[in-house]
């Protein structure tokens, strides 16, 4: 019998403007991958991601179990451009694949971290909601009902490698503390669904202003988010991709502001933040 697995994996945006490498949430955007045994290596999808064992998704597999025999079949809406975790998902599913047609009972969050080099996406990823990384591990907490986002996704791609390459190794005290003081804002407004306090919160002095040459455009529009109606905006991990953050009262006047203001720059497209993690199916 060929043993077959289906794998659902949410798109996921990190940092979430003061959060560097510890925060994230989950959106409802998917990859999805069906694995079977069929006795033929392939990997069959319609996204420009390698057919080979270089592909992200195979080499996490590889990092549990040989990829012999065993065909791929990867569908996804997680924008490729940079900043919605579309790596961390494919980390994450092969991973899963591998953890699960095997039983291996593996850390998948330890190992999916150490891949991607920061554990915020993969945390996402695999918990959905918001998560805090720390200590090796994620604390989860649900969204607040009354926030959505929307996506601005511009198509020249920024990749996280470069962006990562841009930031220095120290930062000055007064950053540090500023990061801190707005992280607690946003945790405690998420907490408490105060988006007012959420829209202060987002605020972040080290790692978007050192990243601004990568993504001039998408600055300008975390920027000016608030002015068009939204609580505030992030950029989506490495970015270009912005996270604007909208109450839902007022998401479909932000999303015909935002059209108009990205019009031939970037695609605007509403996302729900994401409560389900990861999914493994046995068909
Ligand atoms: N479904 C997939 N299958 C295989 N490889 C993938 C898949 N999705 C993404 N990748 C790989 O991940 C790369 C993108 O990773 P990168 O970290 O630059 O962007 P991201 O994960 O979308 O952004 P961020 O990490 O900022 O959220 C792609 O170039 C591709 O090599
Ligand atoms: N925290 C990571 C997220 C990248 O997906 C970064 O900003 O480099």
């Amino acid at each position: 019998m060929h043993r077959r697995r289906v794998i659902r994996v949410p798109a996921s945006s990190a940092n979430l403007g003061p959060g560097f490498d510890a925060f994230a949430a989950a959106l409802g955007f998917h990859l999805e991958l069906e694995v079977e045994e069929t006795g033929t290596f392939a990997v069959e999808t319609e996204l420009d991601v390698p057919r080979d064992r270089s592909n992200l998704l195979v080499r996490a597999f590889e990092w549990l179990h040989p990829a012999d025999g065993l065909t791929f079949r990867v569908r996804s809406t997680i924008p490729m451009s940079g900043g919605m975790g579309s790596s961390a998902a494919a980390v994450v599913a092969g991973l899963l694949a591998a953890d699960h047609l095997y039983e291996l009972d593996a850390d998948v969050l330890a190992l999916a971290s150490e891949i991607e080099g920061h554990p915020d996406n993969v945390a996402a990823a695999l918990h959905g909601g918001f998560v805090i990384c720390a200590d090796g591990a994620a604390v989860r907490f649900d969204p607040p009902p009354a926030l959505e986002a929307i996506i601005v996704v511009p198509g020249d791609p920024v990749r996280t490698e470069e962006a990562r390459a841009a930031l220095p190794e120290a930062v000055p005290m007064a950053d540090a503390v500023f990061n801190v003081a707005h992280g607690a804002l946003l945790v405690l407004g998420l907490v408490q669904g105060d988006l007012e306090l959420v829209g202060r919160g987002l605020a972040d002095r080290l790692h978007q202003p050192r990243r601004a040459h990568l993504y001039p455009r998408s600055m300008e529009l975390v920027a000016a988010a608030r002015s068009l109606g939204a609580v505030g905006a992030s950029i989506s991990g490495a970015g270009p991709t912005v996270l604007v953050w909208t109450h839902v009262e007022q998401t479909g006047a932000v999303f015909g502001a935002l059209r108009e203001w990205s019009a031939g720059w970037a695609t605007v497209q509403r996302a729900a933040f994401e409560p389900a993690g990861a999914d493994v199916r046995e068909l």
